[in-house]
C-alpha cells in the first residue's frame, strides 16, 4: 500500500522533501501541499503534480491524506502537530518541534492522552552514517567512558530572518539532540559564551556563540554555533574518551592537486551535507508507519531539546550557568 502524504511548507526543505518522497522513497507519494506563499506552492504543485490546498489545516483533515510532513516556519510547527494528533494522523515535523518547552509539553500531553505514537521530529542527524558510527564505537566501550565532546556547527551565512535566539533554538538544537542521543543521557546544566563579535553578521545578530553543556554523568561539551563561517557548511564532532578519541568524518571529497596547490570542496549547506541522512530518515519513517509505528526521535525528544534550548538562551541572557530541569517523563515515552 502506498501512503498518501501531505506536505505543509514548500520552501527550501519542503520542496526537497517532496522531491525525495517522489524520486527516492518507496511506498509513499505526495498528494497534497500547502504554503502561505501561494505562488511558489503553485509552482511546486505543478512540478510534482500534487494538489494545492489553501491551508495546512485542509491538508491535515483531507480524507486523501494518510500522513503529514511539516516543513513550514518554526512558529507554526506546534499548532500543526497538535492538529495532526487531533486528526489521528502520523506526522513528521521538521525541527524544532515547537518554539518553547511549553509548546512541546502540550504536544507530549496531547499525544500521550491519545494513547498512540503519531509524532516524529526531524532530527535527521541520527540517521547520518558518521554519527551512527560514533554511537556504535561509544557503546562498544572501545574508547572507555566519554569525557568531553568538542563540536562545531558552522553555516556559511544565515537566512535573512535569523535571530540570536535562533542560533540555539533552530541551529544549535541539532547539537543538543544528537549529543544527548550519542551519549544516551540527559543534561544537567548549560551556559553560553559569546565569542568576539563577527562584524560580517546581520545587523543585530550576535555571532558566534559557544554552547557549554554538562551531562548528568559529568561529560563536558563545548559546541561552537557559528552562522557566518563564510567558507561553507561545516559540522564537526570529536568525542574524547578515557582510552581514545573519535571524530565525525567529513563528507567524502576529492583532493585536487594542481598548479602547486592542494584543495578539496567544502559543501555549501545542510541539503548537500545530510542528503543521505534525510533519505534514510524518510524511508524508515514511511516503513515504520506501515509496520508498528514511528521509532525515530519522538515528541519527548523534541520537548527535551526545547527545554535545553530555552535554558541555554536564559543562561546567555543572564550570563549564568543554569540547571536543565525536565518534567517527569510520561510512562508513554519510557
Ligand atoms: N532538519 C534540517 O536539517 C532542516 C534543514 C532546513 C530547514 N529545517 C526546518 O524546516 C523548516 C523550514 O525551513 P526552510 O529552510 O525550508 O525555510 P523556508 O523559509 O525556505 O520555507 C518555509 C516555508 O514555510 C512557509 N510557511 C510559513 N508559514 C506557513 C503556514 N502557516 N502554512 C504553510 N506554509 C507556511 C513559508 O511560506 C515558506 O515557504 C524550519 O522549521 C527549519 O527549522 C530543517
Ligand atoms: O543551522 C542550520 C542547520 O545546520 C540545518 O541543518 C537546518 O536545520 C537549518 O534550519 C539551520 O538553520
Amino acid at each position: 500500500m502506498e501512503l498518501r502524504i501531505g506536505v505543509i511548507g514548500t520552501g527550501a526543505i519542503g520542496e526537497d522533501h517532496i522531491r525525495r518522497l517522489t524520486d527516492t522513497i518507496t511506498g509513499a507519494r505526495v498528494v497534497a501541499l500547502s504554503d502561505i506563499n501561494k505562488e511558489n506552492a503553485m509552482r511546486v504543485s505543478k512540478k510534482y503534480n500534487v494538489t494545492f490546498y489553501e491551508t495546512g489545516y485542509e491538508v491535515i483533515w483531507s480524507p486523501d491524506v494518510d500522513a503529514v510532513v511539516i516543513a513550514s516556519w518554526d512558529p507554526t510547527h506546534a499548532e500543526f502537530v497538535l492538529e495532526c494528533i487531533k486528526a489521528k494522523k502520523h506526522v513528521l515535523c521538521e525541527k524544532p518541534l515547537g518554539t518553547s518547552a511549553e509548546e512541546c509539553m502540550e504536544i507530549v500531553k496531547a499525544e500521550a492522552a491519545g494513547g498512540k505514537k503519531l509524532v516524529q521530529v526531524g532530527f535527521m542527524r541520527r540517521y547520518d552514517k558518521g554519527y551512527r558510527k560514533l554511537k556504535e564505537i561509544i557503546e562498544s566501550g572501545e574508547i572507555g567512558e566519554p569525557l568531553m565532546i568538542h563540536c562545531c556547527h558552522r553555516n556559511r551565512v544565515p537566512g535573512p530572518q535569523h535571530t540570536t535566539d535562533m542560533t540555539i533554538k533552530n541551529s544549535g538544537i541539532h547539537e543538543i539532540d544528537i549529543l544527548r542521543w550519542l551519549l544516551g543521557e540527559d543534561y544537567e546544566s548549560g551556559q553560553v559564551l559569546m565569542a568576539k563579535q563577527n562584524q560580517n553578521a546581520l545587523d543585530g545578530l550576535k555571532d558566534p556563540q559557544i554552547m557549554l553543556l554538562k551531562t548528568k554523568s559529568g561529560v563536558r561539551i563545548d559546541a561552537e554555533v557559528n552562522m557566518n563561517s563564510h567558507y561553507g557548511y561545516d559540522i564537526q564532532c570529536e568525542v574524547v574518551g578515557e582510552k581514545g578519541v573519535i571524530r565525525l568524518p567529513d563528507p567524502i571529497s576529492i583532493l585536487k592537486k594542481k598548479s602547486g596547490m592542494g584543495s578539496h570542496e567544502i559543501l555549501a549547506d545542510w541539503s548537500q551535507r545530510f542528503v543521505e541522512a534525510y533519505d534514510v530518515e524518510f524511508q524508515q519513517w514511511i516503513n515504520s508507519i506501515k509496520e508498528s509505528g514511528p521509532v525515530g526521535p519522538n515528541a519527548w525528544d523534541g520537548y527535551v531539546a526545547a527545554v535545553t534550548a530555552d535554558t541555554l538562551i536564559k543562561a546567555r541572557k543572564l550570563k549564568t550557568i543554569e540547571p536543565i530541569i525536565l518534567e517527569p517523563q510520561p510512562a508513554f515515552y519510557c
